[in-house]
């Protein structure tokens, strides 16, 4: 069973991008802004920012983050994302999702600039992935695709079952699957004979928030699993997959912790370059 390891694997990109932004540091006179929007007071976005923060100042980019209380306005909350589109030192904005209740977070990610958009969250990136064009990739699926590329799983004429439908995860996940000649299969809480589904899947990528949900008698032998949930249990950080099960049935599988989670990060540093690089060049 091959372990694939975003935790390692994110570092190595880290190191290539810290080497590449101190060169273009020196080229253009400022470092890559990063604006991080953190509203309310939710545990683990709170880590997630922090865990952005330390990857960022690492990295060389200047990050700041507006951290807001949970009763902000929508109004307010719109006006501060304004006022980032505005300020030529940030390249990237990022509202960290979800959002408390109450607010509408669709109408704060139509807002944000699409050039500034490093989450690829924006209705127009949302557009040019499904239509395979250049422009941010969301964080999760692009950071899955850099994974399995650094381990060599090509998703080419594979069967990729994806459990869960969200925007963030499933929806985007798919369409770079397919963009990389993957068949895909999405699955969700009203899919009939989910096993039935799962056990086709030469991948499977479960993203559904249920600690354990996939277990060896979900998947064929052989299979490719990655697991994008994570679960805080009595027991510590837990995926969506059942890891201890699975091992000797799959050929391999990410960890939580350690899996993709770190992966997310990396790609939120790389999306922050290449919105900084188009900027700088304009
Ligand atoms: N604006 C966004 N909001 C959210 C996104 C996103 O991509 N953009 N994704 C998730 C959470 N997420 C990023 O913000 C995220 C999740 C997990 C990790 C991570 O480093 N996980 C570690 C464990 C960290 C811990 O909880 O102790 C791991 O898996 O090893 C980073 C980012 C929802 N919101």
């Amino acid at each position: 069973m091959l372990l694939l390891n975003g935790k390692e694997t994110a570092a190595t990109i880290r190191a290539r991008l810290k080497t590449e932004i101190a060169g273009l540091v020196e080229a253009h006179g400022r470092p890559p802004g990063l604006a991080v929007i953190l509203v309310g007071e939710d545990a683990p976005s709170q880590v997630y920012v922090r865990n952005k923060e330390r990857a960022c100042a690492d990295a060389g980019i200047a990050s700041q983050t507006f951290r807001l209380p949970a009763d902000t306005p929508q109004a307010e909350l719109e006006g501060h994302i304004q006022d980032l589109n505005a300020r030529e030192d940030i390249d990237g904005i990022l509202l960290q999702l979800p959002l408390p209740t109450g607010l509408d977070s669709q109408r704060c990610l139509d807002l944000i600039d699409p050039a500034k958009d490093v989450d690829g969250f924006h209705p127009v990136n949302m557009g040019r992935l499904l239509l395979n064009l250049p422009g941010p990739k969301p964080c999760t699926p692009a950071g899955i695709l850099t994974l399995l590329d650094h381990y060599g799983i090509d998703p080419a004429g594979k069967h990729c079952v994806i459990v869960g439908r969200s925007n963030i995860v499933g929806k985007p996940l798919a369409q770079l699957l397919l963009a990389r000649h993957g068949t895909v299969t999405v699955c969700h809480s009203r899919t009939r004979d989910l096993p039935a589904i799962t056990r086709q899947g030469d991948i499977v990528c479960v993203a559904i928030g249920r600690t354990g949900f996939l277990t060896p008698e979900m998947v064929k032998e052989g299979a490719v699993v990655v697991d994008v949930g994570i679960n805080r249990t009595d027991d510590g950080l837990k995926g969506d997959a059942d890891f201890d099960g699975l091992q000797d049935k799959v050929a391999a599988i990410t960890p939580v912790p350690g899996g993709v989670g770190p992966m997310t990060i990396a790609q939120l540093l790389l999306n922050t370059l290449e919105s900084y690089t188009a900027r700088v060049q304009r």
